[in-house]
């Protein structure tokens, strides 16, 4: 394997898109139970293609440099002292998750454990080349084994092909295009694979001929600037720019906002050094966990306990769902201090690895005390 690049830290950016009409749209079986939520329109983001490429430009550049710093170069720089101040702080209020696992531990006592992971950021590194994040073998191991213990889904940007081939493990829940193409483990004890059936869900469907119009305008018009990459996660595109030299931000934020004025039907928000369009419908990762828990016929049970772990704004709005249910916890993975909706923090996958391999320790342990 190439060796990449791998980022350590760095500030995500505010959403900014605007409100845009929706039309109603299709999407498998289940298109009906969750219609109420596919005509209203995003009211948290701004307008299709709306908005000035300047305000654009100071959310990209909220983020940290393009490159990576080194952990010895944070070391030594004042910043990072400071930054270490606010860090100290942040985690009394989002506590490290294996520090204070027995804390989590007890909440969960008695309750069933579902498990959400994120995949970039949280099960493998962040690298400049995104079709080489992959995941190690150590931690598809440890994912194996949750899934073993608990209903476990993969809730990622990507596209649920893509993500799949990453994880590689068939008995796992994904829901890929931010929760847009959710679907089913194919493997499994029967009784999984039965729910599993009820699960697939494209509730942005009828967006697909749009998002590739959009995809093949998109890789024209940015051909011309250096590092630039569009990728096509199916009912999404993210256009990358972690790899653009800061001198042309303005100019890609310029292509993409006057491409997507022509599409009031797509919106954006902005991830990890990547500006993300999608159907503006009113779905995204928490929506997606609403839909598994209800799908896994958890729905109104109070012995339910979701946990998720993810690094993104994006997953912020499945933090949100857990908060406002009062149900689980969020797990924010970041070495920074961020505002979050989650309750608690790792810093980075090597601890998520650490705290999945606790999660299923705990639950051997419990099992073998229920026994004696
Ligand atoms: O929801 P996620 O699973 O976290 O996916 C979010 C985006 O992740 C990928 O991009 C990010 O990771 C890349 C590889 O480490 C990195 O190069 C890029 O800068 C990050 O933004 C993925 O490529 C996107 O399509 C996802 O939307």
């Amino acid at each position: 394997m190439t060796k990449q690049n791998v980022v350590m830290q760095e500030e995500p950016a505010v959403a900014v898109a605007a409100a845009a009409p929706t039309r109603p749209v299709s999407g498998g079986a289940n298109h009906a139970r969750y219609k109420k939520f596919l005509s209203r329109p995003d009211l948290s983001s701004g307008g299709g293609g709306g908005g000035k490429a300047g305000s654009w430009i100071e959310s990209m550049k909220a983020s940290s440099p393009t490159h990576v710093k080194s952990a010895a170069a944070r070391a030594v720089s004042s910043f990072a002292s400071h930054d270490e101040q606010d860090y100290d702080g942040w985690m009394k209020l989002h506590p490290s998750a294996l520090d204070d696992f027995e804390v989590l531990a007890a909440a969960s006592k008695g309750k069933q454990i579902v498990m959400f992971l994120d995949y970039d950021g949280t099960l493998s590194p962040i690298v400049d080349d995104p079709d080489r994040a992959f995941m190690s073998d150590e931690m598809r191991e440890a994912v194996r084994e949750v899934a073993r213990q608990f209903p476990t889904a993969i809730v990622s940007g990507r596209c649920t092909e893509k993500v799949t081939s990453f994880v590689e493990l068939s008995e796992l829940y994904y829901a890929g295009s931010h929760g847009m193409d959710i679907k089913g483990p194919n493997d499994g004890p029967q009784h999984l694979k039965a729910k599993a059936e009820n699960v697939l869900f494209q509730p942005a469907r009828d967006f697909l001929p749009m998002i590739d119009e959009v995809y093949k305008h998109l890789v024209e018009t940015t051909k011309c600037i250096p590092g630039c990459r569009v990728e096509n996660n199916k009912f999404c595109l993210s256009v990358h720019f972690r790899c653009v030299d800061e001198k042309k931000w303005c100019l890609l934020a310029e292509k993409v906002r006057s491409t997507i004025t022509d599409y009031p039907k797509l919106r954006l928000t902005h991830g990890r050094k990547v500006l993300e369009i999608r159907p503006s419908i009113k779905w995204d990762k928490g929506k997606a966990l609403e839909f598994l828990l209800e799908s896994l016929g958890y729905d109104g049970f109070n012995d339910v306990f979701p946990l998720y772990i993810g690094d993104d704004r994006t997953d912020e709005d499945a933090f949100k769902v857990l908060q406002d249910r009062g149900q689980g916890f969020g797990i924010l993975v970041s070495t920074i201090a961020k505002e979050t909706n989650a309750s608690f923090s790792l810093r980075e996958p090597a601890e998520v690895l650490k705290f999945l391999r606790r999660i299923v320790e705990w639950k051997q342990i419990s099992m073998e005390e229920c026994r004696v």
